[in-house]
């Protein structure tokens, strides 16, 4: 059995984060392990409070897991502080961890900072050079590029400038932007459009989380990056368009029908 650990934050409504990360990582029929950054008093309507880990403790987290089942992918998410980041980079080299896929969390769908500001210099400078593919939707991009992206043109040369000095593919996520929900690759200096077909659901808790457990997940099972990402690219439309409508502000996916088809 291939093995996927998730590094990233606890969402108490089980819409995105670490919750998602393993339900995803189920239906996909990979053995789904977890490092807690921190916890989250969350649901659909927001963020309302935030405990984090220390890094040594994520440290010994990841320690654990990789003495022991070593994983074949590793998925980041939520890392809120500088100390947090540092740890995993060292861990992450320490572990010759591979298939790393990062996703630069920073503000939740409902607009709580997840990342403290003075962070995003280390998350620049010590983890995106270790990924092998990095997942920023729109905003993070336009933290990551320095401009705004209002057109595909933009997304285009901002994936470049950001691609230019990482070993690792970049997915800019078009779910805030385009009218289709296409998304872009750029990897070795090529870029790659994944059309989307934009579904019309408001309840979109979790799917950038959703989004790079897939991608970890069929990288773990062997499937190269592009076609991971064409795969994960087909799970997160699909769990859209299964229509779960739960809570009173934008909901999470629907994974049990991903799995049971119920
Ligand atoms: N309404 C939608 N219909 C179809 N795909 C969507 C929709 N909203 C987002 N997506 C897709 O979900 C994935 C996550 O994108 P996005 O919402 O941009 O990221 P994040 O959750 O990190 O903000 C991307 O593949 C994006 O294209
Ligand atoms: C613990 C945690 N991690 C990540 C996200 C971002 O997810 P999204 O942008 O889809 O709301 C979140 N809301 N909570």
């Amino acid at each position: 059995m291939k093995k996927v650990v998730t590094i990233a934050g606890s969402d108490s409504s089980g819409g995105a984060g670490i919750q998602a990360d393993i339900k995803t990582m189920m239906a996909h029929g990979v053995f789904a392990m977890s490092a807690i950054t921190a916890l989250t008093a969350q649901n659909t309507t927001g963020v309302y409070d935030v405990l984090e880990a220390t890094p040594e403790f994520v440290g010994e987290q990841i320690d654990c897991i990789f003495n022991d089942i070593r994983p074949d992918a590793v998925k980041i998410g939520m890392v809120s502080n500088i100390g947090i980041i540092e740890k995993i980079a060292e861990k992450l080299k320490e572990h010759q961890a591979e298939n790393i896929v990062v996703d630069p969390v920073m503000v939740s769908t409902s607009g709580c900072a997840l990342m403290s500001p003075d962070a995003q210099e280390t998350l620049v400078t010590k983890l995106l050079p270790l990924a092998d593919i990095i997942t920023p939707n729109i905003p993070e991009a336009e933290c990551l590029c320095g401009f705004e992206i209002k057109s595909t043109e933009d997304m285009v040369r901002a994936a470049r400038m950001i691609g230019e000095n990482l070993k690792g593919g970049v997915l800019i996520k078009g779910g805030h932007l385009t009218e289709t929900a296409d998304d872009l690759l750029y990897v070795n200096g090529e870029c790659i459009w994944y059309r989307g077909e934009r579904v019309d659901n408001p309840n979109t808790h979790g799917t950038g989380c959703t989004l790079s457990s897939a991608i970890a997940s069929n990288l773990a099972l062997g499937y190269d990056m592009k076609t991971s990402v064409k795969n994960a690219k087909e799970y997160i439309t699909g769990a859209l368009k299964d229509g779960l409508d739960l809570g009173k502000g934008s909901g999470p996916l629907n994974h049990a029908y991903r799995i049971t088809g119920k």
